[in-house]
């Protein structure tokens, strides 16, 4: 039987989200808000088409988001009192209870199954975490089975998942390592080729 891994995707309120991506909607709040969701929801429903992902569970505060994540058929839950990514992917893990936990970034949104399936493949049962293309940051953590995530996301994560003894797995895999931050990382998603509601919700400048 194949090794089957639940995910949890964090994703912050949408009027707080992707503040480096504000210009690329020309500052406009409702056009950010449906970009901001648009990356999660691509995100997502790559994650739930994966053959080795069992479940994918949100962590989010916002209504909007759970409500659009139920439309895909994914449960939400809501941020711990404790604030922060870190303690979000730590409560989502506790709640879960699953044999194996992985956090996936919510910001993936040329994601392809074929490629989060050959990361959790050559995982091979270790801790183990995809870099974004940079390098610094992480775009997926693996928990080895029955083991514990401890994520270590933000500035400069990569470092510390690596520090922490999880193994950095470098594939061919460029959907799962572009991580979209920045109107570059955007224009790269959009060669990548970005699912459908990224697409529906690209700012002018890309057309
Ligand atoms: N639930 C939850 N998700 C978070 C939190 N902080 C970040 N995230 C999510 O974690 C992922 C990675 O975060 P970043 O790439 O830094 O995204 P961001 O904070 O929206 O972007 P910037 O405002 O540009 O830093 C994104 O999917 C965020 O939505 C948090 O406090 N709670
Ligand atoms: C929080 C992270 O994302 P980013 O670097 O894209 O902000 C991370 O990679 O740990």
């Amino acid at each position: 039987m194949r090794d089957e891994i639940d995910l949890v995707v964090p994703v912050k309120t949408l009027d707080r989200a992707k503040t480096r991506l504000t210009s690329a909607t020309g500052g406009d709040p409702v056009s950010h808000a449906a970009l901001a969701l648009a990356l999660a929801l691509d995100t997502v429903s790559a994650a739930i088409a994966t053959p080795g992902v069992r479940r994918v569970v949100t962590i989010t505060s916002d209504p909007a988001v759970a409500s659009e994540m139920a439309a895909l058929g994914v449960e939400s839950l809501p941020e711990p009192v404790e604030p922060g990514l870190n303690a979000a992917l730590k409560h989502g893990a506790r709640t879960l209870r699953s044999s194996r936990i992985g956090a996936l970034q919510a910001d993936l949104p040329a994601l392809r199954p074929d490629e989060l399936q050959a990361a959790l493949e050559a995982s091979a049962g270790r801790r183990a975490f995809v870099p974004d293309r940079q390098g610094t940051g992480t775009t997926l953590l693996l928990a080895a089975p029955g083991g514990e995530l401890d994520p270590r996301f933000g500035v400069g994560s990569a470092g510390h998942h690596r520090v922490s003894g999880a193994v950095a797995l470098i594939g061919a895999w460029p959907s799962l390592r572009c991580d979209v931050d920045t109107e570059e990382d955007l224009r790269l998603a959009l060669m990548l080729g970005l699912g459908t509601h990224t697409a529906n919700a690209l700012p002018a400048w890309t057309t």
